[in-house]
């Protein structure tokens, strides 16, 4: 077993529990671009990944321990000695996934040269230590079946724990996931398994939540009055890259739309869940799934990169994809979620594999929510003659932003009529003084802001990161929580409020004022179901 002696262990450890990896489908995309420097990362940090751990890299490919090595080492991130130190760690067994029809019935070899290799590695600890295996599956989910069969029949652990990362897409189609679910339940214990979506991982996605339930302003216009459409958009500046073995037969659409982008949508479109529990988040994502129409053709576009015109090849030309090959590489799909909150709103998902130079600018994740604004704001939004701080009902807006605003209001006639009787309890009870300064654009020192804001805001020394170039007075009424106000001020604060940070940034570039990501709280206001939002001068 020459492999082990580089990644063996200090004899002199007395470590109680030592734990072997196995990384199947080393040889991949994943593997290299994910799971490895994701394992660097745990070792860097020294104590995430435990001391006692040799990570054993299993794939078809001919490569050695050093070959491995050197392809990984550009994607470790990091001091050149704590790289080293780490793939001294990782060694290489090059083995089938399943037997061929030939050796069909018979043990399979290949998993017992890898069961070998982790009992070597764990002969080296004290027999009372506990002896832990986790294998990663970094493999087309079509060759999951059998490796987990391999791994039950060779490579369970007699002294400690085994579990099984298996990695999205689940299948193929329904029946291919239920049955996949079938086989792998059958080998091994619900506890024992673990199904990745890496997407549920990341830090913005993770923040969805606090931003939509802990932002007071943001809950109550999270829905089909305010929100005209949601995208969801996904772009790699990249294409297959080698990958057609595995992407060829999924596509886009089962590579992201069916498992990272839904996730998203689902935790977009998601009503708040009773805890923050695995099951209470599952169980309302359900929800949302479960109210989604069917997807119709009309409602799907697919498309396959082609040779950009600097020569970056197209997908055909990539070597391990099938020649003539249909397979999608562009999606966009609209969804709609059949429910209350979001009925008649349309989900764009639009995935990408975009190898060209434009796209490379252009690489990212996003999540747009378009608000709806009356016509005539926007139209004069668009026309940057607009300084509504808020979403006017379109008669009152229109007024104001003719400039021929000379009441204070121009409320619709009920809200008139009950302000006239007195008797309205509407939110917008403004003074005409106050009114009047609105309608002016010189309204900034109005507000009853909570004291440190409004001192600093009289000061003109309050940068507000939302500052919108055509009602950035207006926007500073905005009623902030004291202590994130005071941040936010100090400019010591891009995030004021648990925003997704990417839209946090935007705000913050003044970027997303055309579509009026922060007016619509005014929406709520004017439809008197937010009121405590404000504070007006009496
Ligand atoms: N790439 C990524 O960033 C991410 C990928 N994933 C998931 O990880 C899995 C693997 O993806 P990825 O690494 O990108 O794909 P790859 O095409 O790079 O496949 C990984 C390895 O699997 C083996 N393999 C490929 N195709 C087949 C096949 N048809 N039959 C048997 N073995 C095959 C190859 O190893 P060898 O020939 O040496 O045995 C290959 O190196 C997929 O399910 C994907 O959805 C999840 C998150 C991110
Ligand atoms: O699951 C996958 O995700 C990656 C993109 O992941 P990201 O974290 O870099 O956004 C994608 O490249 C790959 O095709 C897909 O299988």
């Amino acid at each position: 077993m020459s492999n082990m002696s580089d990644a063996g262990k200090d004899a002199s450890s007395s470590a109680s529990t030592c734990v072997s990896i196995a990384v199947l489908g080393a040889s991949g995309d994943l593997a290299k671009k994910k799971t490895y420097p994701a394992l660097f990362k745990l070792f860097e940090k020294q104590s995430f990944l435990p001391k006692d751990v040799i990570i054993i890299g299993y794939a078809r490919s001919a490569m050695t321990n050093e070959s491995l090595r050197d392809q990984l080492r550009g994607y470790l991130k990091g001091k050149k000695e704590e790289v080293d130190a780490f793939l001294q760690l990782c060694i290489y067994v090059a083995g089938q996934y399943k037997l061929s029809p030939a050796e069909e019935g018979a043990p399979p070899k290949d998993f017992q040269v890898l069961a070998n290799t982790i009992a070597e590695f764990e002969a080296t600890f004290p027999g009372d230590c506990g002896k832990n295996r986790l294998f990663y599956l970094a493999l087309p989910p079509v060759v999951y079946p059998p490796v987990c069969e391999g791994i039950k029949k060779c490579c369970m652990s007699p002294y400690g724990w085994s579990r099984v990362v298996v990695e999205k897409p689940f299948g193929k189609d329904l029946a291919s996931s239920e049955d996949l679910n079938e086989q792998i339940c059958g080998l091994f214990d619900e506890k024992q398994l673990y199904r990745i979506d890496h997407y549920l991982g990341k830090e913005i996605v993770q923040n969805l939540m606090v931003m939509r339930f802990a932002n007071t302003f943001i809950s109550p216009l999270w829905n089909r009055d305010n929100i005209s459409n949601i995208q969801i958009i996904f772009k790699e500046p990249f294409g297959t890259e080698g990958r057609g073995g595995y992407f060829d037969q999924y596509g886009i659409i089962r590579d992201v739309i069916q498992n990272h982008l839904l996730q998203v949508m689902a935790l977009v479109a998601m009503e708040r869940p009773a805890t923050l529990s695995p099951n209470d988040m599952r169980d309302e994502k359900l929800k949302v799934l479960k109210c989604i129409s069917p997807l119709s053709t009309e409602n799907t576009v697919l498309g396959q990169y082609t040779m950009g015109k600097n020569g970056q090849p197209g997908y055909l030309e990539d070597d391990t994809v099938p020649p003539g090959s249909k397979c999608p590489t562009f999606a966009m799909v609209v969804l709609y979620v059949q429910n209350e909150r979001w009925d008649g709103v349309p989900f764009i998902l639009k995935p990408w594999h975009l190898p060209s130079a434009v796209a490379l600018a252009a690489s990212c994740g996003t999540c747009r929510l378009p608000w709806h604004l009356p016509s005539a704001v926007a139209l004069a939004a668009s026309r940057g003659t607009c300084r509504l701080p808020w979403l006017l009902l379109p008669a009152v807006a229109h007024a104001v932003c003719r400039g021929s605003c000379c009441q204070p209001w121009h409320l619709p006639s009920a809200a008139a009529l009950a302000a006239s009787r007195g008797t309205s309890r509407l939110p917008w009870h403004l003074l005409p003084a106050v009114a009047l300064d609105v309608c002016r654009g010189t309204c900034c020192q109005l507000w009853l802001l909570p004291s440190a804001v409004a001192l600093l805001c009289s000061r003109g020394t309050c940068h507000l990161p939302w500052l919108l170039p055509a009602i950035s007075t207006a926007v500073s009424a905005w009623l902030l929580m004291p202590a994130v106000a005071l941040a936010v001020c100090r400019g010591s604060c891009c995030q004021p409020w648990l925003l997704l940070p990417a839209v946090a940034l935007a705000i913050c570039r003044g970027s997303c004022v055309c579509r009026g990501s922060l007016l619509p709280a005014g929406t709520a206001v004017c439809r008197g179901f937010c009121c405590q939002l404000w504070h007006f001068k009496s």
